[in-house]
């Protein structure tokens, strides 16, 4: 997949779905649907346009490729707005190899700045999807706003778009359970299962160590991918050492606490003595018992051994288990882990 960190690099003509796209989840691939069938002639496209009409955006030559191309931003606009860092479920690398598994040809990122922020609705249709992306197609959920002052609504965009004959496919928002919410309602719902897949419905689940939830919005398991660097070396002196994950600064973190995880180690999956998913358990916590001073990450994997420094990994959350806790010796801190290890077979074990 290409990724264009410029306008200039990108490669047209596009289908392109718009926004912010953090997560990847089961709503944004919805989004993204309309515009996977990139290597259709613009011809296809145009059959459904007016051929009649004189159009400012000339379909591309029939046999022209189109591009499946995510557009999204950066920094992220709230990030802009406030100057105030913000994290990702899905930080750029993750937010790649997710678009690339579905089949996505290119990403842009378009920077968000003030020029950007300046566009009213109708410059950013005109300079940026029809010049500089050469638009064929476009797609977006039912909630997008942009332009200045967010004060383009996705029905905007279809009216602009079709100025140059571009299509616009309006996606609903959809709920947990398949439904989709015609009427765009993003008020309070009974239950979790009737609200729409929402990015920040994901940071609450994950902030609260519901898993099962997080996981399900994103049609996946949350990860946590790094490269495993050297803690302070007790974790051996009580059976059970760790692995400590060095994540990107900018990636979400999810409740302080123990999980049930399945580790893949990068790089490894051709050699026949690893197998390609081990259990484990994880802790993401300040490690009171020990005197910890800093947050970390760490991993235990069950039934395993061997050198994981400067590897990469990958962990799939599975369940939170408990809170982190202080405890009053490392042997009570050992006798814990074991309980967690046992703990963590049994839901793993159901999980598969
Ligand atoms: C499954 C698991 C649960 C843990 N739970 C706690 C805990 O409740 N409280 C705590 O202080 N440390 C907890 N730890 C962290 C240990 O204190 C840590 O692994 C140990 O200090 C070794 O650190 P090292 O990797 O830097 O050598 C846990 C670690 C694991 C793997
Ligand atoms: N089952 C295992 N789970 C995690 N790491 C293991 C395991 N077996 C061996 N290791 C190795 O031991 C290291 C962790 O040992 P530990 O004493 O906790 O040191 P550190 O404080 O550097 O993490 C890991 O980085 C890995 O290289």
């Amino acid at each position: 997949m290409w990724v264009a960190s410029t306008t200039e690099m990108v490669l047209t003509p596009t289908a392109v779905a718009l926004g912010k796209f953090d997560g990847v989840h089961l709503g944004h691939q919805r989004v993204i649907q309309p515009v996977l069938q990139s290597t259709r002639s613009a011809q296809t496209w145009g059959d459904a346009l007016d051929s009649s009409a004189q159009s400012a955006n000339p379909p591309a030559a029939p046999q022209e490729r189109i591009y499946s191309t995510v557009v999204t931003f950066r920094p992220h606009p709230q990030e802009f707005f406030t100057g105030q860092a913000r994290t990702w479920l899905t930080p750029l690398d993750e937010k790649v190899q997710q678009l690339r598994s579905l089949g996505v040809d290119q990403l842009v990122l378009l920077p968000f700045d003030k020029e950007l922020t300046a566009l009213s609705p109708e410059e950013f249709v005109e300079k940026i999807l029809v010049q500089q992306l050469r638009c064929q197609r476009i797609s977006v959920g039912q909630d997008f706003c942009f332009g200045k002052q967010r004060r383009g609504t996705a029905r905007d965009l279809q009216l602009i778009a079709a100025k140059y004959h571009i299509p616009v496919s309006i996606v609903p928002l959809q709920t947990s359970d398949g439904q989709f919410l015609e009427d765009g309602n993003c008020g309070s719902f009974e239950s979790l299962e009737y609200a729409p897949i929402s990015t920040s419905l994901i940071r609450q689940a994950l902030e609260t160590g519901d898993i099962k939830t997080a996981n399900q919005f994103l049609g996946r398991p949350y990860i946590l991918m790094g490269v495993v660097v050297e803690g302070e070396q007790l974790g051996r002196t009580i059976g059970f050492p760790t692995a400590n994950l060095e994540l990107p600064k900018d990636k979400f973190i999810p409740r302080q606490g123990v999980y049930a995880v399945r580790v893949k180690i990068l790089g490894e999956s051709a050699d026949a003595n690893v197998p390609p998913e081990i259990l484990g358990v994880m802790n993401i916590g300040n490690r009171p018992t020990v005197n910890g001073t800093y947050s970390s990450v760490e991993v235990h994997l069950l039934d395993w051994s061997g050198d994981l420094y400067g590897k990469e990994i990958v962990v799939q959350l599975v369940d939170f288990l408990r809170p982190e806790q202080k405890f009053p010796s490392l042997e009570a801190l050992k006798a814990q882990i074991q309980q967690d290890s046992t703990v963590a077979r049994q839901i793993l074990s159901r999980e598969n």
